[in-house]
């Protein structure tokens, strides 16, 4: 069983090293797993699908060299295809992509799925959950993205809380949130049935174990009862 797989009803921490310092990443994630992290997300942009340029597969695997955490990598590049080998290569545990960024969307799914690893798609503010109607035997997870893809920092779409509400009716498989997170937006989308806080520019800055744990405890304190 991947990764997704383990997630039940949990709530999730997964910092976004995006916002972490890179000539530190070891000791950034270090200190995140201290604060209870369980999963290390991985912005990976092309500057072509969105206007920025970050991290390939050579830093994913001196991240996964460097922790016993699981790596998710969030393709934000057009025609992610040639890369999937690369970051399996890397080591990372799960891969997600954008489906308006791949022109095959079942290919890029089966190829991360025949490597062994959780497949996942990130939807984009605008980008309808109709679109996985025909994914959903492919998919381990969904992330909403609750900003545009990009740059850690912007603000929080406050409609993107309705989006997971829809794509919990739809799906009983783990629901990712990725932007703009924090102790006050984490409770509104784990209520919403979100259980994977992706948050870097809260928890990067600062105590960042505590930062972390605090993301997550707000999410928790959202749960239903038992
Ligand atoms: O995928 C992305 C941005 O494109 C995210 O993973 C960001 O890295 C989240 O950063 P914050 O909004 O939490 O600062
Ligand atoms: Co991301």
């Amino acid at each position: 069983m991947g990764f997704f797989g383990s997630v039940g009803d949990r709530v999730v921490g997964a910092p976004s090293i995006l916002a972490a310092d890179f000539a530190n990443l070891a000791e950034e994630v270090r200190r995140v797993e201290a604060g209870g992290a369980e999963l290390v997300h991985f912005d990976v942009m092309d500057n072509h699908f969105v206007p920025n340029l970050s991290v390939g597969p050579a830093v994913a695997a001196a991240l996964v060299a460097s922790t016993d955490l699981p790596v998710d990598a969030h393709l934000q590049v057009m025609r992610p295809d040639s890369l999937i080998p690369a970051l399996v290569e890397a080591g990372v545990a799960s891969i997600q992509v954008q489906p308006e960024s791949t022109p095959h969307l079942h290919r890029t799914l089966e190829a991360i799925k025949n490597a062994g690893l959780d497949a996942g798609c990130a939807l984009s503010p605008t980008m309808s959950p109709s679109v996985l109607e025909y994914a959903w035997p492919y998919l381990d997870y969904v992330n909403v993205m609750s900003v545009s893809p990009g740059f850690g920092g912007q603000a929080f779409i406050p409609e993107m809380v309705g989006k997971v509400r829809r794509l919990r009716e739809m799906t009983d498989l783990p629901i990712q949130v990725d932007g703009g997170i924090t102790e006050e937006t984490a409770p509104l989308m784990v209520a919403a049935g979100a259980r994977v806080l992706v948050a870097g520019s809260a928890v990067f800055r600062g105590d960042r174990a505590a930062r972390m744990r605090g993301i997550v405890e707000a999410g928790e304190g959202a749960l239903g009862p038992a």
